[in-house]
């Protein structure tokens, strides 16, 4: 029998990148006379956005910069979120803008994310980067898919020749997945839920990514043995105990990790690594707006 599968730990990673990220900030307040400055924008009470929206005003502190956070009611007009926008755009205290999604819906997301400046959006959603990280041009990539290249990067050293099956076309996470996949060399596919017979598809793969958003979807028997899987599911399931639930990704860990040669957890996998990503993208603003010159790599 193949021994489990390494577990990859997205915590431990996501607490050294904060370090980094720590130092680099420190550094800058220096150069600049003032700290690099993130602005957060909540839009209603959804629970889980408040929990990643309180992590995020935390943990920018902790590493030294400014966090600005900003609470609008659910039944605000989307005019005002616009608005607000507007203004964080030319604060120059503030380097990075993120609107927390899902807004609600009397907003247009499209519209919202296309009011932000291009150079202070550190989420990587506006078209302007969109286009910027299809092209191959220096702009900012979205947290959560970078992420999940540096754990394979941590993990595999060089991509360059892989198999990678991204199943999911978000905006989000799939497509840009797929976009950065392709810029370390690999052969990418992005499957999605018309794909026949996805078991197959995935069975060819050395590096499986899942963001479907179904609970325990991709099973063991699908996977190449000795692939990398990386889990990007955040999935709320009932727990054994009436009335809990627990957290699951949409890998089927005990299947997968006997198969699989390395693997993300959920809890404590890609999660971690969206804010502290963030955090990243936050750093390499606030030094192209200030015109300084910064080595991107050594975060
Ligand atoms: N504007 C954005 N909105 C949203 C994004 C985003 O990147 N930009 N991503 C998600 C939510 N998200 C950050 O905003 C996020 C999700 C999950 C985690 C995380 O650390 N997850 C933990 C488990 C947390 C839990 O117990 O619920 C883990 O996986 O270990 C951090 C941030 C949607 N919105």
């Amino acid at each position: 029998m193949s021994a489990e599968a390494e577990r990859i730990d997205g915590k431990a990673f996501a607490e050294g990148l904060r370090d980094r990220v720590a130092e680099a900030a420190a550094a800058f307040t220096a150069r600049a006379g003032r700290q690099p400055g993130l602005a957060v924008v909540l839009v209603g009470e959804d629970p889980a956005s408040q929990v990643y929206v309180r992590n995020k005003g935390r943990q920018t502190v902790a590493c030294g910069m400014a966090s600005f956070e900003h609470r609008l009611p659910a039944d605000a007009a989307e005019a005002d979120l616009l608005a607000l926008v507007e203004t964080l755009n030319g604060d120059p205290a503030v380097d990075g803008i993120l609107v927390q999604l899902p807004l609600p819906p009397q907003m247009d997301e499209a519209k919202v994310i296309a009011a932000i400046n291009p150079d202070k959006d550190v989420d990587g959603f506006h078209v302007v980067n969109v286009g910027r990280l299809a092209t191959g041009l220096p702009g900012f990539v979205p947290c959560t898919p970078l992420g999940c290249v540096m754990l394979l990067r941590d993990r595999l050293g060089s991509l360059s020749g892989l198999d990678a099956v991204v199943i999911g076309r978000s905006n989000i996470v799939g497509k840009p997945m797929a976009q950065l996949l392709l810029a370390e060399s690999c052969t990418v596919t992005v499957a999605h839920s018309r794909t026949r017979d996805l078991p197959e598809v995935v069975r060819r793969a050395d590096i499986v990514v899942a963001a479907v958003g179904r609970p325990e979807m991709v099973k063991g028997d699908w996977l190449k043995p000795g692939a990398t899987v990386i889990d990007v599911g955040i999935n709320r399931v009932p727990a054994a105990e009436a009335g809990k639930t627990r957290l699951v990704g949409d890998v089927d860990y005990a299947s997968a990790a006997a198969v699989a040669g390395a693997i993300t957890p959920v809890p404590g996998g890609v999660g971690p690594m969206t804010i502290a990503v963030l955090l990243r993208n936050t750093i390499v603003a606030a030094h192209r707006n200030e015109g300084l010159d910064f080595d991107e790599s050594t975060l």
